[in-house]
């Protein structure tokens, strides 16, 4: 196991080197993978981050905030349970305090991402009362950024099953296929499901299946 997560250490030593003129981006892919793959427990991966992030030089902090912003948004819950703790939370509070301009503004952009990203999810509820309670404290959050607005992006239904189409009932056979409304999750058949759109919440920017209803609620929305 300690071989292994070696693998995670080179490579979060690189990504927060003090030398790096701009994010060493395969580094931190491959931390993501570490993680991801299990190479490397999520609780020590986080408290190697947290080290590297409390290290004075602000370049190398800022290097642990753009690795730990590519594991929240890349590891999955594997990483979101450890950084949504109370412990976690307090810790980057008090970075904020006492931090320069670049790394305090990094912190309060995450805290307020993740607080939107995590805004359904109960067991997370650490970093929306961190958010929430910072703003209360009179501290200014920077505007959502657009890639950040599509990364809350909500999380698009689970496709249902069913033997006949949800809308026209038709029922389903090897002639007559079964296909899914990217927007409601519901089988319909391909004549009540003909149409395409993008689905900007669900952060789908390409045109995909969905069914007649959904598109006409959808093309609703672009022209309001
Ligand atoms: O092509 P098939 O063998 O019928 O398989 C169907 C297609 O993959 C449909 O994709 P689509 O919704 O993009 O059409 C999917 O929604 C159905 O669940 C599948 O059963
Ligand atoms: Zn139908
Ligand atoms: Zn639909």
């Amino acid at each position: 196991m300690f071989g292994r997560s070696s693998q995670f250490d080179k490579a979060l030593e690189k990504a927060t080197s003090q030398l790096l003129l701009e994010p060493d981006w395969d580094s931190i892919l491959s931390i993501c993978d570490c993680i991801r793959q299990g190479d490397v427990q999520p609780k020590y991966a986080l408290n190697a981050i947290k080290r590297k992030l409390a290290v004075d030089n602000p370049h190398v902090a800022m290097f642990a905030l753009q690795t730990l912003e590519s594991c929240v948004k890349n590891c999955t819950s594997l990483i979101h349970q450890e950084v949504a703790s109370k412990e976690f939370m307090e810790f980057l509070k008090e970075q904020v305090k006492t931090r320069p301009p670049p790394v305090k503004e990094k912190i309060l952009e995450l805290i307020q991402v993740w607080s939107h990203a995590f805004r359904n999810e109960p067991s997370y509820k650490a970093v929306q009362d961190t958010f929430h309670l910072m703003k209360m404290e009179g501290y200014t959050f920077p505007a959502l950024k657009e890639a950040d607005a599509m990364f809350v992006a909500e999380k698009a239904p689970e496709w249902k099953d069913g033997e006949c189409c949800t809308r026209c009932r038709v029922v389903f056979g090897v002639v007559q296929r079964k296909h899914h409304c990217r927007n409601c999750g519901e089988v319909m058949c391909s004549k009540c499901s003909s149409k395409v759109s993008t689905i900007p919440r669900f952060g789908i920017e390409r045109e995909v299946r969905v069914c007649d209803s959904c598109y006409e609620k959808l093309r609703d929305k672009k022209s309001t």
